[in-house]
């Protein structure tokens, strides 16, 4: 086995280890996630929005299409598209490929979001109903989920006529079914453009913030003014987007982005699970006012986005320069690769507190939801289980790059991501 330079020990491409499942989940998670956005859409709008009502409630089929739909999704994400070649903004460098180079980024993200809230609210202005995306929710998932497969289908294919280096270590294994699902080029690009970094804070991320405020606008067609519930919850989730675009740069040294190929996991998450689940809260505010609000959310929101941000702030400042004097003074362990850990500060209290925080503020998104339904907290417990899932694949990669001085740290920093909990 020969090392590369990301540090991870360079298997044949036909016995890398299998994720998600292997093929059994490469197969089952294209089929139910999809069905499960349908659900949830479906869920949140009955009266009685119970997950665990049998038979599953999905939407009726003439529900399912509507032209609009695929025209407000291809115009959006053609507006990114010309947002993100715009040249605002910085151009910053990723982190060294196998090959030694470095590929270049816009950070024009937060312009994009800047951009696309004036255009919005001029559209209101002019009297655009806003609020008919409760309506078009359905269709537009549909679209979304549709448009995710074929792109998938595309990156798939174009994959073939990449170099090998090119490749994501995990997506190239030979078995069609897991490679479509898992990625197996590493940075698809047309020219300059990025197809995954742009997939992954542009037009999923940014229209989960619409789709909640045309939620909102939903509630003031029908009540005649935005609940607390429902100001709270855009205002928190706007928070959460704003701050992605505005450290856009700190996107370039995540897993998805490093390590993970652009396939039909990251095509869907980014364009199809992002907007239609995350923004399930909103949509149920609309159908079930709340009379009473937690603000105690509110700190606890804030609790989480400061540790959340601090920590990640922490990391991506000590990767790109471990000499700037905020994190000079920390306490760190070398490790065979030449890179070195943090075992003090934010990474000395937990081996993930930005996961800790982004928990707490997932809690937070559900509280002004209130106590009486499963389905606003569904955003908590899929996120748990996702980082759980993340934590556990991050700490194999970290332990193949590191080995000793992965074990020093985790001797040194016991708990995972919950303080003497887990
Ligand atoms: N809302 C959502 O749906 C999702 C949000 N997220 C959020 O995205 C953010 C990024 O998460 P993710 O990409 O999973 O991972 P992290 O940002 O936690 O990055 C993990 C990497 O950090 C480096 N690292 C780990 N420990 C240390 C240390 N002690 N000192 C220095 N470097 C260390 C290692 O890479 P190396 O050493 O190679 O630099 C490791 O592979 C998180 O805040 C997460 O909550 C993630 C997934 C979904
Ligand atoms: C559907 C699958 C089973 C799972 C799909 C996972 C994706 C939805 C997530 C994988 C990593 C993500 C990140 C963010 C959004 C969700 C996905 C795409 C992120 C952009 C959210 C905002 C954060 O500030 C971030 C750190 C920039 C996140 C990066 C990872």
């Amino acid at each position: 086995m020969r090392p590369n330079s990301q540090g991870l020990k360079h298997k044949s491409s036909h016995d890398t280890e299998r994720e998600f499942g292997g093929t059994l989940g490469a197969i089952c998670i294209p089929v139910f996630l999809p069905l499960t956005v349908l659900f949830l859409i479906s869920v949140s709008r009955c009266p009685e929005a119970s997950v665990l009502k049998w038979p599953p409630s999905l939407p009726s089929t003439d529900h399912l299409w509507d032209p609009l739909a695929l025209m407000v999704l291809l115009g959006w994400i053609s507006l990114h598209a010309l947002l993100y070649l715009t040249p605002v903004g910085k151009v910053s460098e990723g982190l060294v490929l196998r090959d030694g180079t470095r590929l270049k980024y816009p950070i024009n993200g937060f312009h994009g979001l800047c951009i696309s809230g004036v255009l919005l609210l001029l559209l209101v202005g002019l009297g655009a109903p806003l609020g008919y995306l409760f309506e078009l929710l359905v269709p537009l998932a549909v679209c979304a989920i549709a448009v995710s497969f074929l792109f998938s289908v595309y990156l798939y294919i174009r994959s073939f006529c990449a170099p090998s280096d090119a490749l994501a270590l995990g997506g190239n294994t030979g078995n069609p079914l897991y490679d479509f699902f898992i990625g197996r080029e590493l940075n698809p690009r047309i020219g300059n453009f990025d197809l995954k970094y742009f997939c992954e804070l542009r037009p999923g991320l940014i229209g989960w913030v619409v789709i909640n405020l045309g939620m909102l606008m939903k509630e003031v067609e029908l009540r005649g003014s935005p609940s607390l519930a429902m100001i709270l919850v855009n205002c928190f989730q706007l928070l959460y987007v704003a701050d992605a675009l505005w450290n856009e740069e700190a996107v370039l040294t995540t897993m998805d982005i490093v390590h993970d190929g652009f396939g039909f996991m990251l095509v869907f998450g980014d364009l199809a699970w992002v907007p239609f689940t995350y923004s399930l809260q909103a949509a149920f505010l609309v159908v079930h006012p709340q009379a009473l609000t937690f603000l105690g959310a509110a700190v606890i929101c804030c609790v989480g986005y400061y540790i959340f941000r601090k920590s990640n702030s922490q990391k991506n400042q000590f990767r790109r320069d471990p000499s700037h004097p905020s994190v000079a003074r920390l306490e760190t362990i070398a490790t065979a690769t030449g890179k070195r850990l943090l075992v003090s500060g934010w990474w000395g209290l937990v081996r993930h507190p930005n996961y800790l925080g982004d928990l707490l503020m997932a809690l937070a998104w559900s509280l002004p939801c209130g106590f009486s339904h499963l389905l606003p907290y569904f955003y908590v417990i899929y996120f748990t289980i996702l980082l759980i899932h993340r934590e556990d694949r991050d700490e194999r990669q970290c332990r193949a790059k590191y080995g000793l001085a992965w074990d020093t740290y985790c001797r040194r920093v016991p708990y995972r991501i919950f303080p003497y909990i887990y």
